[in-house]
């Protein structure tokens, strides 16, 4: 009976110690980061969850992307802490702000005096000292105009437009040829990577286009790690991969110097009229339909969220502060689904875009907003249109395992892959 006693007294302990622990941890974050500025924040700091020393609330945000439903990690917030559309958290290792809302999104991303690119250590590394998000703002208009330049409007996406067809075509080809299931994902990847490098690198013969293609994925796998420069780590393999990456786009560059020195410039020009001439004439109006399912396809399958970092303290809209130094993650990917904006949002509906849904501001920026919007956005819908249409026209897709307009798009970016397999309309 006393040993009974005893050990009862053991496990109560044991569990009363336990949950001090698990208390204490769960407020560490939040005394250490909240503790130091919210006495003196007016308007109050975002309601919202610091989680776990170091960790924050990752845990919870993978579980989310794991299951193919990030947005979830939001809806969680909203029913503990109501619909505000701002949120105070703890992400990749430091104090953050998430917001929400159309208006939050927009004033985040076009206020450039208050606010700056906050990508995850790993990011900022892996893009180099002189990227777009680690210079001065003139720098940054500087070299933006010339990254846009070539890649905007119709006149520049002309030049494209017949690589373009030609990749996607032979890809298509070659997937019917296949007659078996293949893994959709990589080879969806293999085709938008080979568009990237034609537009960026010119024409490369296959052994060139296979390394650098290696060599990406080493480099994207480690934009999200932590930024760890010891062998072993996907931070260092995506560190090497980037200094491999820049050798060879530099003997491309080189190569191309000493061609265009000895190449017949008005050859040169003459081709791209041609092309220009072609597509006015013929093509002008043969992609115009699927213009409307891209849009619905970036507002149900877009899962990009954006950083930046509060410059000062900021006051938003007069409600809440975001202090400075913390991170700011702007998740349109909410905005997107939002009841209250898109009817039945989850519906892929094309048709809602007959109505003039775009007119309210804020509220459709897959590509962001402000001084930092995607230049690459006329590219991108040029090569999904392109796809769709030939796809669309002549191909049949038998998928094994369907997966979501989301899980898709996870798919392409965390080889959540799908196997399928493709026949040609005869
Ligand atoms: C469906 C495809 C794409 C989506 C949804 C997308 C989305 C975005 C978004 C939301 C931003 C804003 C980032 C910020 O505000 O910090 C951005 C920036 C950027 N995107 Fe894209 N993008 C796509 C395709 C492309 C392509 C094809 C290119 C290259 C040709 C590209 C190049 C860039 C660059 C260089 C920036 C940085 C701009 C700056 O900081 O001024 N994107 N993208």
């Amino acid at each position: 009976m006393e040993l009974n006693f005893v050990w009862l007294i053991n496990v109560a302990a044991l569990l009363c110690g336990w949950a001090f622990v698990f208390w204490f941890l769960k407020r560490v974050n939040e005394w250490y980061y909240v503790g130091r500025v919210g006495k003196v924040a007016y308007p109050p700091l975002p309601p919202g969850d610091m989680g776990w020393p170091f960790l924050g609330n990752m845990l919870s945000v993978m579980k989310c992307l794991r299951a193919g439903d990030p947005n979830s990690f939001i809806y969680n917030l909203v029913s503990r802490y109501g619909k505000t559309g701002i949120y105070k958290t703890h992400l990749l290792g430091s104090p953050t702000v998430i917001v929400c809302t159309p208006e939050l999104c927009r004033l985040v991303l076009t206020n450039e005096e208050h606010f700056e690119p906050g990508y995850p250590k790993s990011m900022s590394l892996l893009a180099g000292r002189k990227s777009l998000h680690n210079i001065s703002n003139v720098e940054h208009r500087l070299l933006r105009r010339l990254i846009t330049n070539p890649i905007s409007g119709h006149q520049a996406q002309a030049i494209y437009i017949k690589h373009i067809e030609e990749i996607v075509i032979n890809s298509l080809d070659e997937w019917a040829c296949m007659n078996k299931l293949f893994e959709l994902f990589t080879e969806m990847k293999r085709v938008i990577f080979k568009v990237m490098t034609h537009v960026f690198m010119g024409s490369v013969n296959d052994s060139t286009f296979s390394t650098t293609q290696n060599l990406f994925y080493d480099y994207f796998e480690g934009l999200l790690s932590k930024a760890i420069n010891i062998p072993g780590f996907t931070f260092h393999k995506a560190f090497k991969a980037r200094k491999e990456l820049v050798k060879i786009l530099q003997s491309i560059l080189d190569k191309k110097r000493m061609r265009a020195k000895s190449d017949d410039e008005h050859e040169g020009k003459k081709d791209m009229m041609d092309l220009l001439m072609e597509v006015e004439d013929e093509d002008g109006q043969k992609f115009v339909d699927e213009d409307i399912v891209i849009d619905e396809m970036l507002r149900t399958t877009n899962l990009f969220v954006v950083f930046r970092e509060a410059k000062v303290d900021i006051s938003m809209n007069g409600s809440h502060t975001i202090p400075k130094g913390w991170k700011v993650l702007v998740w349109f990917g909410i905005v997107h689904m939002d009841p209250d904006i898109y009817e039945s949002p989850q519906d892929f509906n094309p048709s809602r875009w007959d109505t003039n849904i775009k007119a309210k501001r804020g509220t459709f920026l897959p590509f962001g907003a402000g001084s930092r919007t995607c230049p690459g956005n006329d590219l991108a819908k040029l090569v999904i249109t392109i796809f769709l249409h030939y796809f669309l026209l002549n191909y049949k897709l038998k998928q094994l395992n369907p997966k979501s307009p989301l899980r898709f798009t996870m798919g392409l970016m965390f080889e959540d892959n799908c196997l399928a397999e493709v026949t040609k309309i005869p």
